[in-house]
């Protein structure tokens, strides 16, 4: 019945939540090291993913130019879902895997970062990012889950790979939500020390 599908995704939620807090807490601490090396020499985030990952895209980049939970100075991400008129230019006049590795080869530099979300880890225009992003000397923090897909395979030693243990999309995005908020707190706690959260 309806009520038990309900409590059965809290459970199934939490669960996995705390399963992937031992294998993703390396990961997520080397990917807070990685984006703050990049915005403290004056680097830039560049986000991408598709439908709920291009929610979350929009969602990390807001909390990087405005804030997160404490007031710092403003930190430069872009998210590269946004723009209509590029991507529907791109899309027609290219092909919609183009969509974000044209912005990637436009505004990405050495030492920028791609945030690229993908739960299959297999979207063919985030996987033109990351491959666009290694052309301009970019480092890539792919977010993944379902074993990595192809994404996962194209990781170079400097990227960092956030892979979610589990197969289903909704519960891999609920992770990566969680992940980019631990982004978020890990760079303040790095720029402005660790105190206490409790807003
Ligand atoms: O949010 C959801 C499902 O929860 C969907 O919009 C989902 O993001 C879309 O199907 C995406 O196209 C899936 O792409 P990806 O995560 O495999 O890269
Ligand atoms: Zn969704």
């Amino acid at each position: 019945m309806l009520e038990q599908r309900i409590q059965q995704h809290f459970i199934d939620s939490a669960d996995l939540k705390y399963q992937a807090a031992q294998t993703l807490t390396a990961p997520i601490a080397a990917a807070v090291q990685a984006v703050l090396a990049c915005v403290t020499s004056g680097g830039k985030v560049l986000a991408c993913g598709n439908g709920g990952s291009a929610a979350d895209a929009q969602h990390f980049a807001a909390e990087f130019v405005g804030r997160f939970e404490r007031e710092r100075p403003e930190l430069g991400a872009i998210a590269l879902t946004t723009d209509t008129s590029i991507l529907t230019a791109v899309a027609n006049d290219y092909d919609f895997t183009q969509v974000f590795a044209k912005q990637v080869r436009a505004l990405g530099q050495p030492g920028d970062v791609l945030l690229a979300l993908s739960t299959s880890g297999n979207s063919a225009n985030v996987m033109a990012a990351v491959e666009a992003a290694h052309e301009r000397e970019m480092t890539v923090v792919a977010l993944t889950g379902r074993g990595g897909g192809r994404i996962g395979q194209a990781m170079r030693d400097t990227d960092v790979h956030i892979c979610v243990p589990h197969e289903r999309t909704a519960r891999i995005q609920e992770v990566h939500l969680l992940t980019i908020h631990c982004l978020c707190d890990g760079v303040d706690a790095q720029l402005l020390g660790d105190q206490e959260t409790s807003a």
